[in-house]
This record gives structure tokens, sequence and C-alpha cells, in this order.
């Protein structure tokens, strides 16, 4: 079966959590580290419970894998899932590429009978606007969530003594989200895309955290809906998809962008501080700030092209990120995100 998907560039970073992360659907992922699969793949650095992306194209497949931890090879798990795998690719050529032209449609096949032509023609009718991604990855029905940080891999000693329950909107939800969550001191539920505001406001939470996901924004009505049920009744924080939802849901803009930000090390600036943190980020699309109604700030800008990192609406308790705090692979320095939110609400509580 061939298979049509975005072509992304990434910069390097770590396979696994990456073939993992619901938010690739529909996209192939192109590596431009090299050498991909000397480590392996272990059950513990799993992002969710499948492979969504559309498929893995790199340089060097290694030919041994060398890491306590693995279990499996980087080849051995791709077949197990049927994902497809292309390597001994010229990966700095199409790099180039996406660098001068942005992301492309592309079209990766094993099926000889195909002509090019025929491949290009699929290429051309396959879209990425508009489509509603989320209902593929989005859980089936809600549960709970109690696993934290492992001890041996836990970095940050500074969480709540109580206890806040939060309800997750599953749009296509990294685990480490969840585990951070865990490790700050909330009690989480998770739900599908698709359930009632009313059913999750009738739970009392403490916060409603609104996940990351694949795909485009605007092409999800239904969500930004829910998003706009629950912004102002109690905190929220949207976390990439989420923060896009945000956006909408205030009524504001979301646009493609030429190029998307990939990879583990995008610095953001925190307007309120100045601080800059250095950021795993993986998005096509952004929220137009202009479009914005008043009283949002803008509290974080994407340094390399000034756009739309996070925003507060002090007044309806909500925060969001355009990237992911919980990183996995990337960067720790965004974590404390998660310590604001969980400051939202606790001075909710008072
Ligand atoms: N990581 C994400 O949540 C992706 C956000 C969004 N679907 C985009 O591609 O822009």
């Amino acid at each position: 079966m061939p298979n049509r998907s975005v072509l992304p560039g990434l910069k390097s970073a770590r396979y696994q959590e990456i073939l993992t992360d619901p938010s690739y659907a529909g996209q192939f992922v192109l590596m431009t580290n090299p050498h991909i699969g000397n480590t392996g793949v272990n059950s513990g650095d799993e992002e969710s419970i499948k492979c969504f992306l559309g498929g893995l194209i790199i340089r060097n497949l290694s030919i041994c894998t060398s890491n306590w931890r693995c279990t499996e090879t980087l080849d051995e798990y791709l077949r197990k899932r049927n994902i497809m795998g292309i390597y001994d690719v010229d990966t700095r050529a199409i790099t180039r590429r996406l660098r001068e032209d942005g992301s492309l449609i592309g079209v990766l096949s094993t099926d000889q009978s195909l002509k090019d032509e025929e491949l290009l023609e699929m290429a051309k009718n396959w879209k990425i606007v508009g489509v509603d991604l989320i209902s593929d990855v989005t859980c089936d029905a809600p549960y709970e969530w109690v696993d934290k940080t492992g001890s041996g891999w836990e970095f940050n000693d500074n969480q709540s003594s109580e206890t806040f329950h939060v309800v997750v909107y599953d749009f296509g939800v990294k685990h480490n989200i969840l585990r951070r969550l865990a490790s700050y001191g909330c009690k989480i539920t998770v739900v599908p895309a698709s359930w009632p505001a009313s059913d999750v406001l009738n739970l009392k939470p403490d916060g409603v955290l609104f996940s990351n996901g694949p795909g485009d924004p605007a092409a999800v009505p239904y969500a930004v809906k829910t998003v706009q049920e629950i912004v102002g009744k109690v905190p929220v924080f949207g976390i990439c998809m989420g923060h896009q939802l945000i956006g909408q849901a205030l009524g504001g803009k979301t646009f493609k962008m030429k190029f998307g930000h990939h990879g583990g090390n995008h610095p953001v600036r925190d307007n309120r501080t100045g601080r800059v943190d250095i950021s795993a980020q993986n998005h096509n699309y952004a929220v137009d700030p202009e479009s914005l109604p008043e009283g949002v700030q803008v509290t974080h800008i994407n340094l390399n092209d000034q756009s739309c990192a996070g925003l507060v609406f002090p007044k309806m308790k909500l925060m969001s990120l355009q990237y992911h705090p919980e990183s996995s692979p990337g960067p720790h320095d965004s974590d404390l995100a998660f310590g604001e939110f969980v400051e939202l609400m606790k001075n909710n509580r008072l």
C-alpha cells in the first residue's frame, strides 16, 4: 500500500519518542542526523500506544545496537508495527529542498507496478489542510493515568504537596505530558477528543489540559467548541494543538507555517521575565497573535522567527504554549510550565 504524507524536515533528536508522538500522524519524518538506530528501541520510551507517523526517512540505519535499555532494533520495531522506513536516502539534499520550499507532500510505496506519474498524481491529490487527524489518534474511552516520571529520571524536586484533579483532553496526548502532571502531584483523568464539555465540568476538575495533537486546528470545529465551553470556567493549559485550539476558541486565527518548527533546539523567550528556554517543538500551524481579543497576552516568542509561542489570559485563568514543555525528547528547560499550571489551579482554589 502506498503511503502519502507531508515531509517536515527534522533536526536530529531521539527517534523513538518521535515515532510514537501522535502529533506526527499523517506525516513522514526526515532525520537530518545521518546515523539512526544505534540505541535501538525500548518499552520505557514510548510516547503513546502506537506509531502514528506515515514513515521514517533516514540516511544510515545503524547495523548494530548498543544501549543497556535496548530490547529491539529499530528495523524490527517498525516492521512489527507496519510503519514504512527508508534508508540510504540523500537526506541532506531533501533537507535543502525542504529549507527552500517548506513542508512538501511525499509518497513512499513498495508497489513496484506503480509508475512515477501515478505516484506524482497521488501526491498531488493528497491534503493535510482541513483534515481531522485527531479522531484517528484519540483514546476510545476515558481512563485514569497514575505513572510519574521514574525516580531515576526525575530532575525537579519543587513539586506541590497538594493534589489537583486535571482532566486531559486527548487530541493525541504524549505520555510524558501525563507523567509530568503526575509528578507535579496531579490526579489525572484522560478523556477522548469528542467528550462533552458538560461531562468534564461535572467532574469538577481543578483544571483542564488540552493536549498536543496532529493536523489542522481549523479542521476540528467540535474541539474548538469544547474548548470554548470550558475556557473561563476552570483553569486551563493548552499545549501545541491545545494552544492552537485555544487561539481559535478565543476568536483568533491559525495559519499553516511555511516550514513549521521541529526538533529539540528552538530558543523561546518568556517576555515576562526575559528568560530564554531551549525548547522541543513539533508544529506546522501557528496562532496569529494579531487576531486575538484584548486581554490576551503573548507571553512567549520563538526567537528564530518571532512567532507566537505562548499565551496567557488572566481573566480566563488560561495559559498555553505552542511547544512541548514535557520534551521527551528535548531539553527540560520549560518543565516549569507545569508548575505554573499547578499555581494557576492553586490560586483558583483560594
Ligand atoms: N505537536 C502538536 O500538537 C502539533 C500541533 C499541530 N497539529 C501542528 O502541526 O501545528
